[in-house]
């Protein structure tokens, strides 16, 4: 088979593989799942017998293993004629797509302590496919690109207007190349054209944000400067009072252990105390695990409070819209958060809901529902297949 166009999306905790043709049709795909913990674990999709790794595997290994199984099944016979890398921050350099070359990574480098989980592991995505792959053309696909659209009013924070001036410090919000999809797949979904479709999409994955997507484009959103800010997420802490950083100072707490706490160490995990994916919380509070209950719940009222924020910056909506890992698999997730918006005329069915949707074109809403509440799943592979394929090509003309 032909393996024309290949990509690779590191995020936090996953690795996630796809082969495209130059229709950009998938041909094939892998994933590496719970990476950097003792169960790691991968698997080729339509196969089943999972790809060992080992123990603690990292996303380097994730990605040469996963590409010897590829190429041994003969999945990938030829080097593709591009590789599309998911890149999470563009800072204000990049607004769009770029060719990889040494300039466009040392600017990557650059932007990397504005994203510590992510920036490392795209790197290293990028470094290990240039190896394996020196001659074909490489491009960054950036999470920050979509949000560039955000108003002022929606980017800046309050505070000396000198720190954007000097420093850039600004909401720049993630996650933009699955709500860019979200509304490009809902308009389909709802027999509309992107461009009079307006959206919150919920993208709830490892990483949590929300966006408000007006007319196509992106008008406000929940995570800011890093991917930190705004909802709960698996290790996140999402919103906290900056006031924090002045009281565990004088606890004693560095802002350097402070930031790996707010990173690594909070959200899910750190509500539950056990463990940061939204399955296995949702095993331990069927169990009664009250802990895991409690952070399942402020999971959710934390996403509801987004979804009235959203809404200001919107003057109508065709649907609430739910994709990652959690929003796509989660019933339970999707009930709780819709619960608490019943003023706002949110309704959910909950057998559609439990179906996720699957025999309604991804329609979960109650008849009574004032708005559509869509289940849509992500394909930030095929943003980025698009895009990388526009450059390369574009670059060997
Ligand atoms: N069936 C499911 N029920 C609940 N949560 C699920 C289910 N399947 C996957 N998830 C959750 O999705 C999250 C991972 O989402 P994903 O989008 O793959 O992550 P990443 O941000 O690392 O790409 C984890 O919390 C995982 O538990
Ligand atoms: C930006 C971000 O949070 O990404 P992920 O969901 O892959 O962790
Ligand atoms: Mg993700």
């Amino acid at each position: 088979m032909d393996a024309n166009l290949f990509v690779i999306n590191c995020g936090s905790s996953s690795l996630k593989l796809a082969v495209f043709d130059d229709q950009h049709r998938k041909r094939a795909s892998a994933l590496a799942e719970r990476l950097n913990s003792n169960d790691a674990f991968a698997r080729i999709a339509g196969s089943e017998q999972p790809v060992p790794l080992p123990s603690g595997a990292s996303h380097e290994t994730a990605l040469s293993t996963l590409i010897k199984v590829l190429k041994d099944q003969r999945i990938m016979a030829n080097d593709p004629f591009a590789i599309g890398h998911r890149v999470v921050h563009g800072g204000e350099t990049f607004r769009e797509a770029a060719l990889l070359d040494d300039e466009t990574i040392a600017a990557i480098e650059d932007c990397a302590s504005l994203a510590p989980l992510h920036t490392p592991v795209n790197l290293a995505g990028i470094s290990a496919a240039r190896r394996l792959f020196p001659s074909v053309p490489q491009v960054a696909v950036f999470d920050t690109a979509f949000h560039q659209t955000l108003p002022p009013k929606a980017f800046l924070y309050a505070l000396p207007e000198s720190y954007y001036r000097d420093w850039a410090v600004r909401r720049y919000g993630f996650h933009g190349t699955s709500h860019y999809f979200m509304v490009q797949e809902a308009a389909r979904r709802l027999g509309r054209t992107p461009v009079t479709t307006s959206i919150i999409s919920a993208h709830l994955g490892n990483g949590c944000s929300i966006t408000a997507i007006r007319n196509g484009i992106s008008v406000d959103t929940s995570m800011g400067l890093t991917p930190l800010e705004g909802l709960v997420m698996g290790t996140r802490s999402g919103d906290v009072d900056p006031g924090l950083f002045d009281f565990l100072a004088g606890k004693g707490i560095s802002a350097e252990e402070l930031n790996e706490v707010l990173n690594k160490q909070s959200g899910l995990l750190g509500l539950s105390g056990q463990t940061n994916d939204m399955r296995s919380l949702c095993d331990l509070a069927d169990r009664g695990h009250e802990p895991s209950a409690l952070a399942i719940e402020i999971f959710c009222f934390r996403l509801a409070k987004y979804v009235g924020a959203m809404m200001v910056s919107l003057t109508s909506l065709d649907a609430l819209v739910f994709t990652g890992g959690i929003g796509e698999n989660s019933a339970r997730v999707r009930q709780q958060t819709v619960s608490h918006l019943q003023l706002m005329g949110f309704q959910i069915d909950t057998e559609l809901n439990e179906a996720h949707g699957a025999h309604n074109q991804g329609h979960v809403e109650s008849g009574g529902s004032r708005f559509p509440v869509l289940v849509i799943p992500t394909n930030e592979e095929l943003v980025i297949a698009q895009e990388s394929s526009r450059l390369a090509t574009n670059s060997s003309t």
